[in-house]
């Protein structure tokens, strides 16, 4: 009879298999505790995260840690409890200039920034460097991420949200439209969303702009002036933006605060704007072209120096009621606000230019144009009564101080050498 070889029978116990078998199949366990713990639930939502990467223990640590407000900040000295705020484009110009401001007097801050190539995405990083240095993480991901969003609100009850990520620039919306519906609608909804959503639900401050004014011909402008005449696609989403705060308000009960800003410079600033490329372009000895209106009219700006609006933005978050409503259902009237941000001083283009010059000791090389009909306004002059009762607003800088402090740090910044002086 032909020996029986099936290893199941005539074995006795105590059995051992072949190791053959043990391999594969701790290979087939291993692999069912791999699928069962990494498949979606059935109805889990798609996973809606961009290529920036967020999530995971060690980053929602870090956001914990950048939320938490110091126990002695002054904002709880003050009566106000203590404040975590989530600010949106940390990493540009106002957005990282307020978050140092904030965080610097104690109160809990998370940076949110796309880190979009609009301009030199390393002066990006190098603003993100001094919030690191500072204690401030900012989180890389887009405002139109509601994922992103919701799982910040799940980790940090936020007391106050300053919303400064926007598509900035007048010109430029002639030749990418869609940039600014992406950011300046679609991403305002996106916050507003989050926020009337959140429980509790955050206080918001976000960026309007001087430019809602548009073709307005009474100055200096008031907020109470009719802003129906934008003169550019991106004052267009700007005015758009402050009726969509009105209907989250209206709806939800949510506390907000509209701040139209004129023409921010200082250090750190942005690069596309006219003060910073003159001042570059000055030094390479190119030539640069100043505006002018019809009959050859000055063109001139409010230009505001930026730890002015800085002080505006941080005496709008103290200022700020807390939103009525939670969850998503709004419980009584909220406070809704608009404030012009200026230095109610315009100064003729030309005339920054002189400063420029003799700040730079370089004679610029000027072609003077007409305006281009491509969104630019003549004259800019805020009215800021209304903020300075409110907010006690008082802006300190004229033009000449502040791009001094500018050019200073221009040329500390590409000699290679930029220290942060906030
Ligand atoms: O305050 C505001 O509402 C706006 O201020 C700036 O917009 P703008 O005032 O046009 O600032 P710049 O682009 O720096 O222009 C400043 C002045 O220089 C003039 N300019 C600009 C460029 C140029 O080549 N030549 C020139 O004379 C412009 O006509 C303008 O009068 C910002 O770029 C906007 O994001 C912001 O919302």
């Amino acid at each position: 009879m032909a020996a029986d070889r099936s290893p199941f029978i005539h074995r006795r116990w105590p059995y051992y298999p072949p190791p053959r078998l043990i391999f594969w199949t701790a290979v087939f366990a291993a692999l069912i505790v791999f699928l069962v713990f990494h498949s979606p639930p059935p109805d889990a939502p798609p996973d809606r995260r961009p290529t920036a990467a967020w999530g995971g223990q060690g980053w929602e640590r870090r956001v914990l840690a950048s939320a938490r407000p110091r126990s002695n900040s002054p904002s709880h000295a003050a009566g106000r409890g203590h404040l975590s705020v989530l600010v949106t484009g940390a990493a540009g110009f106002v957005g990282s200039h307020v978050s140092l401001a904030l965080k610097h007097r104690g109160d809990g801050v998370v940076g949110l920034d796309n880190f979009n190539n609009y301009y030199d995405p390393s002066l990006k990083r190098a603003r993100r460097r001094n919030l690191d240095r500072a204690g401030v993480f900012v989180v890389e991901g887009d405002i139109n991420d509601a994922a992103l969003l919701s799982k910040l609100f799940d980790i940090v009850a936020f007391t106050h949200v300053m919303h400064l990520a926007a598509q900035a620039g007048v010109r430029y919306a002639m030749k990418n439209p869609a940039s600014y519906v992406h950011s300046n609608i679609a991403g305002l909804v996106g916050i507003f969303e989050a926020c009337k959503s959140a429980n509790p639900q955050p206080s918001i401050v976000w960026a309007s702009s001087s430019s809602v004014y548009g073709l307005n011909s009474k100055v200096p402008f008031s907020e109470k002036d009719q802003t129906d005449k934008p003169a550019s696609l991106y004052a267009a989403t700007k005015k758009a933006g402050e009726e969509i705060a009105h209907t989250y308000n209206h709806i939800y009960g949510l506390s907000i605060t509209g701040l139209r800003f004129f023409t921010v410079y200082g250090p750190w600033g942005r690069p596309d704007m006219a003060y910073y490329f003159f001042t570059k372009d000055i030094l390479k000895g190119k030539p640069i072209s100043i505006f002018e209106g019809p009959n050859h009219v000055s063109v001139a700006r409010d230009f505001t120096y930026i730890d002015d609006i800085v002080r505006g933005c941080v005496a709008s978050i103290d200022t700020a009621q807390e939103s009525t409503g939670s969850g998503g259902k709004k419980k009584g009237a909220a406070q809704l606000r608009v404030f012009n941000l200026g230095n109610t001083s315009p100064v003729p283009v030309s005339k920054l230019v002189n400063i420029l010059e003799k700040l730079l000791k370089t004679r610029a090389n000027i072609n003077v144009l007409p305006i281009p009909r491509n969104g630019d306004v003549v004259y800019t002059h805020a009215n800021i009564s209304y903020a300075m009762r409110e907010l006690h607003y008082k802006p300190t800088t004229d033009l000449q101080t502040g791009l001094k402090k500018f050019v200073h740090w221009y040329l500390d910044f590409y000699s290679g050498n930029a220290k942060w002086v906030p």
